[in-house]
């Protein structure tokens, strides 16, 4: 088969839960979890091919569907290979009963527990999306452990859901004492930790919740270097960092610098057109990092970032 078929998938959310379909046993993949959706028809825009299927499929009128992610992905069949390229949307307004008119068992699931339904493996760059915040905030500079702390509950307070800590002037104790207290704290508000060390470091803090790879680790690794369970995230400043993010099957990547700043004033900023241009075809989603704030969200996401990521824009200032 020759073509890239487009095909629109969509995540209807409910109460904090997404509705998912088992796919029949007439399809390929038969008996794996998927979101409903299908291919495009002659003329229709994903969100036309959405409105239908959701019509067809669970009897549901649904609208204001708003784009999450889009990537391409090769299907291995038993007869071949196929492309496809799979435009996601997610939406909450959705009117009528649940029904089966083609014969689907569906489920709603909460997005946590997404990773224990057996989901088509194309669909893990959805799942992450739909797990992942739209902010992503990066330790700054801070006096001691109170002090980090304190910033830390204070931007816990706004809202943040991930954060890394970035402490390159600590040692090995001292950083893994601040992490395992940070962690508590981020637990404590329903956020997640990631750490920003070598995967060495990491190994002895199985409280957190994933790891941030430096792009200067990147070469030396062949594989994913951490448990499924933990979320691997990779930092990057070109194609080449991208790619192997993917390779090394990362949860999500950082792409920077998209703007001058001041923590890395050296760097040439890639601006937005080239952010959009890079990762496009990438089936992870990537936060965009480098002068960023809360406003610059709308413009990130209008390029396919799944936010922003950010140190002076996020961590707060003395308190
Ligand atoms: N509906 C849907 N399709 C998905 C998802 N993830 C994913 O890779 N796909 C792929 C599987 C299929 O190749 C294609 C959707 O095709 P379809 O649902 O209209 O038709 P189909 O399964 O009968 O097609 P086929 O692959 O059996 O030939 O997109 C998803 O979450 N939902």
């Amino acid at each position: 088969m020759s073509g890239v078929v487009p095909v629109a998938v969509g995540c209807l959310i409910r109460n904090g839960e997404v509705l998912i379909g088992q796919r029949l046993a007439r399809q390929s993949f038969a008996g794996e979890w998927e979101f409903p959706g299908g291919k495009l028809e002659a003329n229709e825009t994903p969100i036309e091919a959405l409105v239908r299927e959701f019509k067809e499929e669970t009897g549901l009128t649904t609208s204001d569907w708003q784009p999450l992610i889009s990537y391409p992905w090769t299907h291995q069949l038993p007869n071949g290979s196929v492309q496809v390229q799979l435009h996601v949307y997610i939406t909450e307004q959705a009117s009528g009963q649940l029904s089966a008119p083609e014969g689907h068992l569906f489920a709603w699931c909460p997005l946590s527990m997404l990773d224990q339904r057996h989901l088509l493996r194309a669909n893990k760059g959805i799942v992450r999306a739909l797990q992942l915040p739209s902010a992503y905030m990066i330790t700054g500079g801070f006096h001691d452990q109170q002090d980090a702390l304190s910033r830390l509950e204070e931007a816990l307070k706004q809202e943040v859901k991930l954060v890394q800590l970035r402490a390159k002037h600590l040692d090995k104790q001292a950083y893994i004492a601040l992490a395992n207290e940070m962690v508590k704290h981020c637990h404590g508000h329903g956020a997640k930790l990631i750490v920003n060390t070598s995967v060495a470091w990491f190994d002895e803090m199985p409280a957190v919740d994933g790891l941030q790879l430096a792009s200067s680790e990147l070469a030396a690794l062949t594989h994913r270097p951490i448990a499924a369970n933990k979320w691997l995230g990779v930092s990057t400043h070109n194609a080449f960092e991208l790619a192997k993010a993917t390779e090394l099957e990362a949860d999500f990547a950082l792409l920077s610098p998209v703007k001058a700043t001041q923590t890395h004033p050296d760097s040439t900023p890639l601006g937005w057109a080239k952010f959009e241009l890079m990762t496009q075809a990438l089936p992870i989603p990537v936060y965009a990092l480098g002068g960023l704030s809360l406003d610059d969200l709308l413009q990130a996401k209008a390029t396919g970032a799944q936010g922003i990521a950010a140190i002076n824009g996020l961590w707060p200032q003395a308190i």
